[in-house]
């Protein structure tokens, strides 16, 4: 093969999961959130709950305190709306690029391509655990499937993303996952690849990993039985208005599976565009019905709204500013929640009706 030589190949030794949960053991406090959080998500999912679930925060963590600081007003807030939402945070660590770019703070978390692995994991854990003990439930997307046994334990709520939907591993791994899965519908916007996903999450798998010692096993996973479809548009454009909606609980249903529906405000239900969530969410909510197949909406949420350059070496980013997509700011978060609050209380009083028929 002619061309350039490529660079030689090198290899660090990365920590075992079970060293890993001795250095950032779980407590009870914090194993308290994540088990009462699935529960609960598991009952919404499920329709047993009429509250909405809503999963807002950063599109990426970069920094600890800023992710503090957001999960402290976090706990707040679901304080206030705790009887019509279920708040829980995204505190994503791993970040799919279309092509190339920073991949999360697991990986590099100085942000300056050194990819210290194990500070990723220690840094992450020590963090998810300190969320979860503010009472505040984490939600994340799981890309390398190497990271569950480090984390699964710190997850509320799961995600797989459009762009690794489609990948049998990435399935056989939710199908091990020990919290309700969101599958997220593909960057093309076909909602069928989450379907599928759906269902082969729902079934045991085989799955190649390592075991707490590091030592490489087969884990034999019992399936998941809460994984849903999570909405996020596609290259077409948006799939967040009703007609969508129909359409991906008509698929659902069809293929034998509970309907329930999460709706991403963001991604291309925005056009990328942060200013936009608010008016997708409440183009949402004013199409919830009791019964219906909305059971929650995802918002990309920082302390402060719009991105910034990803930091050049050696620059500190500005703080609570996202360094992957827009963010909607605290405050239009604080807005949008409420209002989703509103809705779910008004709905209480509203009668059920098919949300199958369409509007004359
Ligand atoms: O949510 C984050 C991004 O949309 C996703 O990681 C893709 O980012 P990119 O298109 O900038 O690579
Ligand atoms: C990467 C994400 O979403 P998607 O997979 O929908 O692009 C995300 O939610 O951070």
């Amino acid at each position: 093969m002619g061309g350039r030589p490529l660079a030689t190949n090198r290899f660090t030794p990365v920590v075992t999961p079970q060293a890993l949960h001795d250095l950032v053991p779980q407590t009870p406090q914090a194993a308290r959130t994540v088990e009462a959080a699935r529960g609960r998500i598991q009952a919404i999912l499920r329709g047993q709950d009429d509250r909405l679930l809503m999963l807002v925060g950063p599109c990426s963590i970069h920094s600890e305190a800023e992710a503090l600081l957001y999960a402290q007003r976090l706990a707040e807030t679901r304080r206030r709306w705790g009887g019509e939402l279920e708040l829980v945070m995204r505190v994503y660590v791993e970040k799919p690029r279309t092509t190339l770019g920073w991949r999360g703070f697991l990986l590099d978390p100085e942000l300056d391509g050194h990819l210290d692995l194990n500070a990723g994991l220690r840094r992450t854990r020590t963090l998810m655990r300190a969320v979860n003990e503010l009472g505040v439930p984490v939600a994340t997307e799981v890309l390398d499937p190497n990271t569950p046994p480090y984390l699964a334990d710190q997850l509320a709520w799961a995600c797989i993303g459009a762009r690794t939907v489609e990948s049998q591993i990435h399935r056989v791994v939710a199908s091990g996952l020990p919290c309700p899965v969101g599958f997220k519908n593909g960057t093309s916007g076909s909602v069928k690849v989450a379907a599928d996903a759906v269902v082969t999450a729902q079934a045991e798998h085989a799955w190649w990993t390592v075991g707490p010692d590091g030592a490489p096993g087969l884990h034999l996973t019992p399936g998941n039985p809460d994984g849903h479809v999570v909405l996020r548009g596609g290259w077409d454009g948006p799939n967040a208005d009703l007609a969508s909606v129909r359409r991906a609980a008509a698929q659902l249903s069809a293929a034998r599976l509970n309907p329930a529906l999460v709706v991403d405000c963001s991604h291309a239900n925005s056009g990328s565009d942060h200013t936009r969530q608010g008016a997708v969410a409440r183009s949402v909510l004013a199409h919830l019905a009791p019964g219906g197949p909305v059971r929650g909406l995802m918002l990309e949420s920082q302390l402060h709204g719009g991105r910034q350059p990803f930091p050049a070496s050696g620059q500190a980013p500005l703080f609570g500013v996202s360094v992957t997509d827009a963010c909607l700011s605290w405050e239009d978060t604080q807005d949008v929640l409420a209002e989703a609050a509103a809705t779910v209380r008004a709905l209480r009083c509203a009668p059920e009706f098919d949300w199958r028929e369409p509007v004359a």
